[in-house]
């Protein structure tokens, strides 16, 4: 065999076969060309305007709009700007050369000067080859403000080869211009470049034009100082994001830059009931460049609930999700809106508290979800986030233990709040619960039962009960029982009875002593096996629990004197009569009953009266 030499070396690369790989596969989207070149345009003409500031240009800078034109004929689309242009050599230098960036080479230079880094969008070197994703052929006419440059025409057709030359132009600038090739000619189609520009360029810094309209508001909002605006600002602002929705509950202003850049403006929108429809809705900037409006990972789950434009140079935008998940930037920026957020509810909470109680029903739902998801978030919001009972009276969790603590506290020790998830099907417990005093949230929304799990989890010695998990004075049990009318036998026998009576697999019976006041027999769901339910059915997955009917326990109340007479009825035939009667009557309280025993249940009553 051979013995092999230790060695060290360069890895070669082929242009020619590097090249096609850059052109085609750079970005998943052709549509981002144009995105790249209107960015180059913009920086061209702000570098521009920074040079004057430094006092390096002293011309005349004219109109420094951006200009991008369509002629279908000629199946070309030119990016026009009023920038500094380029000379031969800088041709040479940074298009030339791939992967070269003349924009880090400027940031570079100018990097202790105030606008030096801020203001310049490119530093890849890559993006102008994006252009040869949609086009056969760029051209580029460009006349450098440097004194006395002259103009230079560089082509080339998409190979490694090029051609530059002097080219007729006296103003100053560059124009460059796209041979669309055949299989992109859907980009020859005014309405889908202004849908691009628009999706694109609609906060860019620069002017852009097209078709003579300008397409852009060059000052967003989020990069003015918040003291030099007004609210009908940012509603106006948010009306131009967002045209067709209702105006938002309140706004945050973001704005840091140390130990990372990040601006922006994000809204509380009305959420209501469907906040899924709501998401994806923040859109990510980068130097006023739209990025993405896919934010899942720079922003907390539940904050996507929120509307509005982050911009931040920091966020690594040409790297992979995972990458973007672990980055310590991202994971910062994340903490740094939750903080944000906590504190502009907190805020708005300690100074208006009647008015926060109003948007309550909105934000409720994000503060909620917030809770849950984010422990952060919960060591802030546990002080504001409010509870509302049925009378439509909030508390916030420390008010409401206060509030149900003399009452609500069982033998154990143990705080018992009771809710209703559908005040109107589980009236009868809601005024069995009334008449002990006790009271009653109202817990209706679709994560209300998450959120339970979590005051359970968080509050310590309190037991959260929906009001048909029991008989009323089984939901908080105190020391004093009641005395059974009926004796162990007669209780047995009841038993016996009803189970005989029931076709429900799903139920299971106990006689116990009720106050006299309430119903003979009473259909309650055991807490812990409704809420698996429930989850099951938010999560819409089936589990160990698959096919299983909700489980729910028939009680008959010893005291009633219906359920004396019943016993008492000497008739087997007639006893069994009345038995199912109570307890179809149990299952119209709590809308069980339907179909087939509906109508049987009204013929019955019918027949009795
Ligand atoms: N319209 C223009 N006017 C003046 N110079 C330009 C223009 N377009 C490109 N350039 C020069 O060519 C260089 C390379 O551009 P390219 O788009 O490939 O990379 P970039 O803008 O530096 O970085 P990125 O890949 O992040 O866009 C730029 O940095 C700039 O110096």
């Amino acid at each position: 065999m051979e013995s092999v030499a230790q060695e060290k070396g360069t890895l070669s690369i082929h242009t020619e076969n590097i090249f096609p790989i850059i052109k085609k596969f750079l970005y998943s989207d052709h549509e981002i060309f144009l995105r790249e070149l209107v960015s180059n345009a913009v920086d061209a003409t702000q570098k521009l305007k920074q040079l004057t500031s430094y006092g390096e240009f002293n011309g005349e800078l004219g109109e420094l709009k951006v200009s991008v034109k369509l002629d279908k004929e000629a199946k070309t689309i030119t990016v026009s700007d009023r920038g500094i242009g380029m000379t031969a050599d800088e041709i040479k230098k940074y298009i030339n050369q791939i992967a070269f960036s003349g924009a880090a080479e400027f940031v570079e230079q100018y990097k202790d000067k105030e606008g030096g880094k801020e203001n310049i969008i490119g530093h890849f070197g890559l993006g102008f080859y994006s252009a040869y994703m949609v086009a056969s052929k760029v051209e580029i006419v460009t006349l450098s403000y440097k004194e006395g440059a002259e103009a230079v025409r560089w082509e080339c057709d998409g190979s490694t080869e090029f051609e530059i030359g002097p080219a007729e132009r006296s103003e100053r600038g560059t124009d460059v211009i796209l041979h669309i090739a055949p299989d992109s000619e859907e980009f020859l189609s005014e309405f889908r470049l202004r849908e691009i520009l628009e999706k694109y360029g609609k906060f860019l810094p620069v002017e852009i034009e097209f078709e003579d309209k300008i397409i852009n508001n060059p000052n967003p909002i989020w990069t003015k100082n918040p003291a030099d605006l007004k609210d009908e600002d940012y509603l106006e602002f948010y009306k131009e994001l967002y045209p067709y929705s209702e105006d938002p509950l309140f706004w945050i202003h973001l704005n840091v830059d140390y130990p990372f850049n990040l601006t922006g403006v994000l809204y509380f929108p009305k959420l209501k009931n469907d906040f899924q429809v709501q998401k994806e809705k923040i859109k990510l900037y980068s130097r006023q460049v739209f990025i993405t409006d896919e934010v899942k990972d720079i922003v907390p789950d539940f904050l996507q609930l929120l509307h509005g434009v982050i911009d931040s140079p920091d966020i690594p935008l040409n790297v992979s999700r995972s990458y973007l998940q672990a980055d310590s930037n991202v994971k910062k920026i994340n903490g740094y809106i939750t903080r944000k957020v906590a504190d502009k509810l907190s805020e708005i909470f300690k100074n208006d508290r009647e008015g926060f109680e109003k948007k309550f029903d909105d934000i409720g739902l994000f503060v909620k979800y917030g809770i849950i998801s984010d422990d952060k978030f919960y060591e802030k919001a546990k002080d504001f986030c409010l509870v509302k009972n049925i009378d439509g009276k909030h508390f916030t969790f420390e008010e409401y233990r206060e509030a149900v603590k003399d009452n609500q506290t069982d033998k154990n020790g143990n705080q018992i709040w009771l809710y209703t998830n559908d005040p109107k099907k589980q009236d009868a417990f809601v005024e069995s619960a009334k008449k002990r005093s006790y009271d009653v949230l109202l817990l209706d929304t679709v994560i209300d039962p998450h959120f339970i799990g979590v005051l359970e989890q968080k509050l310590e010695k309190v037991n959260v009960k929906r009001v048909d998990a029991d008989t009323v004075d089984k939901l908080i049990e105190k020391d004093i029982t009641l005395e059974s009318v009926l004796s162990e036998e007669q209780k047995e026998k009841a038993k016996v009875l009803f189970e005989g009576i029931m076709e429900s697999k799903a139920a299971s019976v106990q006689v116990e002593a009720m106050p006299t006041d309430e119903l003979p027999v009473v259909i309650t769901f055991p807490e812990f096996m409704r809420r698996m339910t429930d989850m099951q059915a938010i999560s819409g997955q089936a589990s160990m629990f698959g096919n299983m009917p909700m489980m729910y326990t028939v009680s008959v109340n010893a005291n009633h004197p219906l359920t004396e007479k019943i016993l008492a009825t000497e008739d087997e035939a007639q006893q069994k009569e009345l038995a199912k009667q109570a307890y179809d009557l149990a299952l119209l309280s709590q809308g069980m009953l339907s179909g087939k025993a509906l109508t049987t249940f009204i013929q019955r009553t019918v027949e009795v009266l």
